[in-house]
């Protein structure tokens, strides 16, 4: 199993995940506030639907200003940014993310949109994004039926492009049946299972960074 030094060298994470809606933002949240890190979510589509994955980490993870930095772009339509993008009469690239890249050290948490093949524009994925930035990688999965094809498919398309996994987060019922057969497919570490919530709050979140770090593989 590749072990996720990666995560306790510098604690700065591209978090991507299986799918749209699999709890990457709760991952963010959790990783945030277990090493005081700072978000960036660069592209974030689905306003008009009051998507905003950095106000809800700032106030999840309990973060300052300064540990939050904008998005570079924001559109309103709920879709991938190739077309939220389009229908606002704009063309978005990795090259205008990486020019707003933060220069600043220390810990980092950067969230995708969407899972990891989503088009960015006509030419690029937030793959090329993902590997652009270099980041290793943490992926965000269901727990339940469904999710071992998933995550298998997202870890092999992370490495194929050369990025490591550092580890991946389950969300959802508990379901050690899944975790283990993840763990010995693709030989990556599960970091953490956040159970079903009973509600979504700064206090679930901070006690989930306590597991995490209690668990000791993102120490
Ligand atoms: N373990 C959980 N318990 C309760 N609610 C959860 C859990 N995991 C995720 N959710 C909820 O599911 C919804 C989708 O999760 P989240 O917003 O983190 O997904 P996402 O992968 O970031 O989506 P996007 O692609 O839009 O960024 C949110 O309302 C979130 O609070
Ligand atoms: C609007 C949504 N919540 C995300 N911001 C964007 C998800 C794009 C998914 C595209 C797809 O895989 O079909
Ligand atoms: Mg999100």
């Amino acid at each position: 199993m590749h072990a996720p030094e990666a995560l306790t060298a510098e604690r700065q994470v591209f978090v991507t995940g299986t799918d749209t809606g699999v709890g990457k933002t709760l991952v963010s949240a959790v990783l945030a506030r277990a090493w005081s890190a700072r978000y960036w979510k660069p592209l974030q589509t689905g306003a008009a639907d009051g998507d905003d994955d950095t106000g809800t980490v700032a106030t999840l993870a309990g973060l300052p200003p300064e540990r939050v930095h904008a998005p570079v772009r924001v559109y309103r339509d709920p879709s991938a940014p190739e077309r939220a993008a389009a229908l606002e009469g704009e063309r978005v690239s990795v090259a205008d993310v990486l020019a707003a890249r933060p220069s600043s050290a220390g810990p980092l948490v950067v969230e995708g949109a969407g899972g990891v093949l989503v088009p960015i524009n006509d030419r690029e994925s937030m793959l090329d994004l993902m590997a652009a930035l270099g980041l290793p990688v943490v992926i965000a999965a269901r727990s339940t039926l469904g999710t071992i094809n998933h995550t298998l498919l997202t870890v092999n398309a992370v490495r194929e492009r050369g990025l490591s996994v550092a580890g991946v987060i389950l969300s959802g019922p508990l379901a050690p049946h899944n975790r283990d057969a993840i763990e010995r497919h693709a030989q990556v570490p599960v970091i953490l299972q956040i159970p079903p919530l009973d509600a979504v709050t700064p206090a679930a979140v901070q006690d989930a960074a306590q597991a995490l770090l209690t668990a000791g593989a993102a120490g």
